[in-house]
């Protein structure tokens, strides 16, 4: 557990994934008093997904596509802009970008601020002056490629990965040299394993991931090329193991019918030395994924006792339903506990680790195939959980949504949507579409949970004043207990909220609370307008089940920082 200066300089806040805020300023009993401090308006009325860094008393902010970051002086009243940093990125990228314009931050190390565009680049800037250190091109439009990620810096090297699993293109994670940007190494998730840096290292738990060249076998003559398996996620890292750990997303196209085979390496989790970028092990949550269930969701490291041990394990939420607890050293499941309704399959087997499909719920050609839960955005989609060593609990901002799918061939044309499969999403059991869940992972079973109306597609922020904070679509920022889960305040921004709520302590000594009001993402591209055009699943995927979303908020761009008033005790 890093300590807590106030800072908070790459996504998690830590390398465990944690999302926790050693302050405690604001606790159970003041949090009603929270006011707005300051906000700042980004511009761009798209998906606000960025989390706000803050190092040296300024603050960080990476927009929307044209992807500008800001700089904010956290030392002056209102906290005016220091310098702002516009990368011009290509225009055309917009096309590619699957599920609205977003982007989910920068990584902060040594004076420099890190972060994607839209176009494939990744950037290094100077965090005093906002001048451009460093900027490297690493995938292509044409070929359907973009990147979303916030990348994460461990032991100066920057980790970046790719996006675009709907377009038929090729996942990959680069090590960038953070003093010059040259890549050190790429990984990629499918191919030859000297491609995906499979070497003597590789130990995988399971007898399925084993093997040589499993990235081509699994797949038909040549698809592993345009096969997915893009790293649009988290990625974590353990200094102790000296293990890095990201998800590797869906397999392309999404209908399955044009895949035969296990589709290696994509929906898992790959642990990798960060020097080298060797595969240590590996394990497939889903295999030859049939639903559009990504496995970038975050790997949180945490040291808990299970079955009376004390283990090292890490926690993944996926989009397949199942809340996972895994040995990081070695990738064995330890459990995998379903935490929404699932329909598409019936656990998975520890032994295997194999995943047992419902074949009743595979997509068929010719055929509408009902009531698929979770539908294709998961049980949870990319807004991260937090992790409170305080409470022992996880806290999961997610949904709870089915669908019902329909096949149909796709066919490759580089750059352009290749999917092969619509979907009718709805709210699964109960009518609503978001749940806020604390989650015991000890007990493998829920502590408490929230309903929502609409999908919960903001993070999750846990702070040592036993709060935990989150956003609704339709525009609520909430504080909740961390023990009992109950509403203690809110506050309605101007914008549905999708961004990554943290916290940090002013050049005044006093804590604040950050978090990003813009709809937007999948779930909101309805209200920013990106849906319909957009939505590389081509049958308005989402934008259905959204429809009301557009009474109840509207398209925006604001940051808002709360605090308590001066001399609140
Ligand atoms: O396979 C991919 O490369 C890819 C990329 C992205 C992205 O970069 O935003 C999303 C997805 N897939 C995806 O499946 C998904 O549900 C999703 C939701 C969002 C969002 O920002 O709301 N992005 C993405
Ligand atoms: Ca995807």
């Amino acid at each position: 557990q890093t300590p807590d200066d106030g800072t908070w300089t790459m996504a998690a806040r830590n390398f465990e994934g944690h999302r926790f805020s050693g302050l405690d300023q604001v606790t159970p009993g003041n949090v009603a008093q929270l006011k707005v401090a300051f906000t700042f308006d980004t511009g761009v009325p798209k998906g606000q997904e960025s989390i706000t860094l803050v190092a040296d008393n300024t603050m960080f902010i990476v927009g929307p596509f044209p992807n500008v970051l800001f700089a904010l002086d956290l030392t002056k009243p209102g906290a005016p802009l220091k310098w702002k940093f516009d990368p011009k990125p290509d225009a055309s990228s917009q096309g590619v970008a699957c599920c609205d314009l977003v982007n989910r931050g920068a990584a902060y190390a040594d004076g420099r601020v890190f972060f994607n565009t839209l176009d494939n680049q990744t950037l290094a800037v100077d965090a005093k002056t906002g001048a451009e250190l460093w900027r490297a091109k690493l995938g292509d439009i044409k070929l359907g490629e973009s990147m979303t990620m916030a990348p994460l810096v461990v032991k100066n090297k920057v980790l970046v990965g790719n996006s675009g699993g709907e377009f038929g293109v090729r996942g990959w994670l680069a090590a960038l040299d953070a003093a010059t940007g040259k890549v050190l190494w790429r990984a990629y998730s499918t191919g030859p394993d000297k491609d995906v840096l499979i070497g003597p290292n590789f130990k995988p738990y399971y007898a399925s991931d084993r093997g040589a060249d499993l990235g081509v076998k699994t797949w038909p003559p040549d698809a592993w090329k345009i096969g997915g398996g893009t790293v649009w996620g988290w990625l974590t890292y353990d200094p102790v193991l000296d293990l890095l750990y990201y998800g590797t997303a869906n397999p392309g196209p999404w209908n399955p019918e044009q895949r035969p085979g296990d589709n290696k390496w994509t929906s898992g989790i790959f642990a990798r030395k960060p020097d080298t970028g060797e595969a240590v092990w590996f394990y497939q949550f889903s295999p030859h994924d049939l639903h559009d269930y990504d496995g970038v969701n975050e790997n949180v490291l945490v040291d808990t006792p299970i079955a009376g041990a004390n283990r090292k394990v890490l926690l993944h939420p996926d989009r397949n339903g199942y809340m996972y607890v895994i040995d990081r050293a070695t990738g064995q499941v330890l459990s995998a506990n379903p935490f929404v309704h699932v329909t598409t399959s019936s656990g998975v087997d520890l032994s295997t680790g194999a995943l047992r499909y419902n074949p009743q719920k595979d997509p068929r050609a010719g055929e509408t195939v009902r009531s698929i839960c979770p539908a294709s955005p998961g049980a949870k989609d990319w807004q991260p959980s937090a992790w409170s060593p305080r409470t022992k609990l996880l806290y999961v901002p997610h949904q709870n949504l089915c669908q019902d799918t329909v096949t149909g061939t796709a066919s490759y044309i580089a750059g352009t949507p290749y999917v092969g499969l619509e979907q009718k999403i709805y709210a699964g059991p109960g009518g609503h579409r978001g749940l806020f869940t604390a989650w015991d992972p000890v007990a493998g079973k829920k502590a408490w949970q929230v309903e929502e109306h609409f999908p919960v597609w903001s993070g999750a922020l846990a702070t040592a004043g036993d709060l935990v904070f989150y956003g609704t679509m339709d525009g609520w920022f909430k504080a909740l207990d961390a023990r009992s889960g109950k509403l203690l305040w809110r506050f309605k921004t101007d914008s549905g909220i999708i961004g990554q709520p943290m916290s940090y302590r002013g050049p005044d000594g006093r804590q604040y609370i950050a978090v990003m009001a813009g709809v937007g993402g999948w779930a909101g591209a309805v209200v920013s307008g990106s849906m319909d055009t957009r939505d590389a699943t081509g049958a308005s995927g989402f934008a259905n089940a959204m429809r009301d979303l557009q009474a109840a908020t509207k398209a925006g761009s604001k940051l808002y920082v709360f605090a308590l008033p001066e001399g609140t005790r």
